[in-house]
């Protein structure tokens, strides 16, 4: 059995890769870093260092790794002999990935099963998108390729750090982990991966892992940063940081209980051991990773605005969550494209504007009025 996993970075070889090899794949890897790859290729096993309570490690073989920028003949041709295909190359990145499975998925042999596609980013529905990617790339073509894949959402969970300069392709990771699948697409032949569960309906996961595990990580990366702070679990050792992202948390949960009706028990469970995940004093895990891309982070289905539209809607409190949003605007890594981006939107152009590009919200949103006002004082401040 062979699986393809575009994107051999921290959750790639941490946590997908690790699982895929555990369940009997051939694992190969496609990315566009030369280095990386070479650096993959130099070696025969990799180690998957698991820190903190319970940690262990997992050593991964049977691998490779291919540079799709260089040789994407070669991933077409793996592609076309795989059973399976996974991401986790970030959302934005899918449409440059789809190209290489529609060349792949004409290639394949039309009496194979189908193609198990599945991409496992932070985003609602992320395979989704990566279908539409691969429809529009292949235009009229997609009629006789569509019956060679089948497609299945994910919701993925574990938070693999960046690795320190000179790790090699060894892994530092939480021990936790859990990735969910949608059971339906796969009928009587899911594929072999242990300790994922499937399950018939994903929306009640995705959105409690992303509404409350990324919406924590990120309230406590940008409060992080406002107070000076570089890593995750310094910035929660904080009382005040630690009760404003637990106030948000308790908002979003507000959301899931009502819309999914999870029991506010299990979810304050849940909460708990989220939070004591991002304390870990083990796992190296940055501010700068976290808050990354802040303009994604504020879009309309993500982790702030999705939750909080949808309390604002239900006439539910959205202050923690409009805080922790506010926060995200005063976000400004020059090395970060997406906060160099956002700050000079918020210098060169009005309120409304700015609330409008960054959230999607319509002007009649109950949310809408909250973020302007957070979006007004961010630029009182920069203008001050
Ligand atoms: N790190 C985590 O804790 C974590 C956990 C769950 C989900 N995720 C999600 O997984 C995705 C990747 O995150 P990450 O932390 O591993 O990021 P990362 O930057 O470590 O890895 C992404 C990899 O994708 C590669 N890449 C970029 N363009 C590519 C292309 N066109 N084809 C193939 N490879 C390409 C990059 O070179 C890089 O190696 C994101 O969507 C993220 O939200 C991350
Ligand atoms: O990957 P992002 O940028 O969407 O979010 C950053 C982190 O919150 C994220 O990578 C977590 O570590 C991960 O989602 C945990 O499962």
């Amino acid at each position: 059995m062979k699986a393809v996993h575009f994107g051999a970075g921290n959750i790639g070889r941490g946590f997908v890769g690790l699982l895929l090899h555990e369940g009997g794949y051939e694992v190969v890897f496609s990315d566009v870093a030369g280095p990386l790859v070479d650096a993959i290729n130099a070696v025969s096993e990799y180690t998957v260092h698991e820190v903190g309570e319970g940690g262990r490690d997992h050593v991964v073989t049977g691998f490779r790794a291919i540079n799709s920028a260089e040789h994407p003949d070669q991933v077409i041709e793996e592609v076309a002999g795989a059973n399976v295909v996974t991401t986790a190359v970030g959302p934005t990145i899918l449409r440059f990935v789809a190209p290489h499975l529609v060349a792949g998925l004409a290639l394949r042999d039309p009496s194979s099963p189908p193609l198990q596609i599945m991409a496992c980013e932070n985003a609602i529905n992320a395979t989704d998108l990566l279908r539409d990617e691969m429809v529009e790339a292949a235009g009229e073509a997609w009629a006789a390729l569509e019956q060679r894949a089948v497609f299945a959402n994910t919701a993925v969970d574990r938070i693999v750090p960046e690795q320190p300069a000179g790790a090699g392709v060894d892994v530092t990771v939480e021990p936790f982990f859990e990735w969910a699948i949608e059971r339906h697409p796969f009928g009587d032949d899911p594929p072999a991966i242990p300790g994922a569960h499937f399950v018939d309906d994903l929306a009640p996961y995705i959105e409690r892992k992303l509404f409350t595990v990324n919406t924590g990580h990120a309230a406590t990366a940008y409060f992080g940063a406002q107070a000076g702070v570089e890593r995750i679990a310094d910035a929660l050792a904080g009382p005040a940081i630690a009760a404003r992202v637990a106030a948000a948390l308790e908002e979003t949960s507000a959301v899931l209980i009502a819309k999914h009706e999870f029991a506010p028990e299990e979810l304050a469970e849940y909460r708990a051991t989220i939070l004591a995940r991002f304390a870990n004093p083990a796992l190296p895990d940055h501010v700068r990773r976290v808050a990354r891309q802040p303009l994604r982070k504020l879009s309309r289905n993500e982790r702030f605005v999705g939750p909080a539209a949808e309390a604002a809607e239900r006439g539910l409190p959205v202050d923690a969550l409009v805080a922790a949003m506010a926060a995200a605007l005063a976000f400004d890594d020059p090395d970060d494209p997406q906060a160099v981006e956002l700050q000079a939107m918020l210098r060169e152009q009005d309120a409304d504007a700015v609330t409008a590009a960054v959230t999607g919200l319509e002007r009649s949103h109950p949310l809408y009025a909250r973020v302007r006002d957070a979006v007004a004082a961010r630029q009182a401040a920069l203008a001050g």
